[in-house]
């Protein structure tokens, strides 16, 4: 979107002067307060709201040269309370834009049975109900389909799972997660809702009144730095939380305490914990797996670490965010947890390596100013 401007005829200024890039393949949200104009810079890239000014590209087109009614074919669009046809069956809905293609029945309905089974509805049970005879998230669901029928480039999504309890959405989410993964499409999302923004948006735009953009950044750029007063309020002042969820775990986040094997004697356990000043080590199986801990006071006296030793359930896969890390923590009541790529041990997080892990990130996403790197010194 170049300049882009919208001023409803009775003089209201839906956006000013907007310029925003979504790049091909990522999820970008739009959120911000009631009546900032997401909707309608989100209805402006289909033109079911035609801008007063700017242009706005799709690739190399200019759509506002296309015929609306191509331009829609090539943008799959998802709203609020899905907008199913209630006299059709799902499978009708799901092949509402291939229709209009003028695919086959055959192609059609392979389509539309491999996108219902893509959005976990199976088609034999759900392919010819009507919309009334699904829940909330099952009509969501089969919106999603409907989207993504023709396999359009771009994604439209309007508060597309507000409709639905706080537990529903969290599953949808999920899901839907999974199938961008999977189809890699362009998608445009409009939210109000700042959680759903992080947890979904690959980059988010957050906007105030009259359309204007105060950052556009990712997830985690945008919990640790806040562009301004207006953001910060926004995000919230439980973003340091927020952003453990965003944050992933780095090679250089890791302590490592001192490891001793299972059938280690004891004397080599104090050894070991005596020579890292530690006050207690961690205890691995052969091929490195976790196995458990010991400490100083476990490890008076003779026999095996491992009949000393006792069992660590608190671990998490490497590719889990710090939130995972410290959920886990606070379960288990660990001081630490273990951090595994499959069963082989890599390091240990603690509450100060979480710690500075979600500082390292904020610094890490920071453009490289003089500032930042001073900041990141000592
Ligand atoms: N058809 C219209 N005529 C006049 N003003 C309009 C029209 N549609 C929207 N507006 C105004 O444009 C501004 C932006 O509206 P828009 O619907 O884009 O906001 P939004 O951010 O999507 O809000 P919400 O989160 O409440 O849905 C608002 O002030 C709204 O009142």
């Amino acid at each position: 979107m170049q300049g882009v401007s919208k001023v409803y005829p009775d003089g209201t200024v839906g956006v000013q002067e907007l310029d925003l890039t979504f790049a091909a393949g990522e999820l970008t949200v739009l959120v911000g307060p009631s009546g900032c104009g997401k909707t309608t810079t989100m209805k402006m890239i289909n033109r079911i709201i035609e801008p007063s000014t700017g242009r706005i590209l799709l690739g190399e087109d200019d759509v506002t040269r296309v015929d609306p009614n191509l331009l829609r074919r090539r943008i799959g669009y998802v709203i609020q309370n899905v907008g199913l046809f209630p006299h059709q069956d799902v499978r009708a809905n799901v092949g509402t834009v291939p229709r209009l293609l003028g695919w086959d029945k055959k192609r059609t309905r392979e389509r539309v049975d491999e996108l219902l089974a893509v959005v976990g509805l199976d088609p034999a049970t759900f392919g010819r109900r009507y919309p009334h005879q699904l829940s909330g998230g099952q009509r969501q669901r089969a919106g999603v389909a409907r989207a993504l029928a023709a396999d359009p480039t771009v994604l439209l999504m309007d508060e597309p799972f507000s409709a639905v309890d706080p537990v529903v959405r969290e599953r949808l989410q999920t899901e839907f997660l999974r199938i961008q993964d999977t189809v890699r499409k362009t998608i445009v999302f409009v939210t109000h809702d700042i959680e759903e923004a992080v947890r979904l948006g690959d980059r988010i735009a957050v906007m105030s009144e009259g359309g204007k953009v105060e950052q556009f950044a990712s997830p985690a750029e945008l919990l640790g730095r806040p562009a301004s007063p207006f953001v910060a309020d926004f995000v919230g002042s439980d973003r340091g939380l927020k952003r453990l969820a965003v944050t992933g775990i780095d090679a250089a986040d890791l302590e490592h305490p001192p490891v001793v094997r299972v059938d280690d004697d004891l004397a080599a356990a104090r050894a070991a914990m005596q020579g890292a000043g530690a006050r207690w080590a961690v205890v691995l199986g052969p091929d490195d797996e976790l196995h458990g801990w010991i400490s100083q006071e476990r490890a008076e006296g003779s026999g095996t670490v491992g009949a000393a030793g006792k069992r660590m359930e608190a671990w998490v896969p490497h590719d889990a965010t710090l939130k995972t890390a410290f959920a886990q923590m606070l379960q288990l009541e660990a001081g630490w947890v273990a951090v595994l790529d499959g069963s082989r041990f890599l390091g240990v997080l603690t509450p100060e390596s979480l710690h500075a892990a979600l500082r390292r990130s904020v610094e890490g996403t920071a453009p490289e100013t003089a500032g930042a790197a001073l900041t990141t010194v000592g």
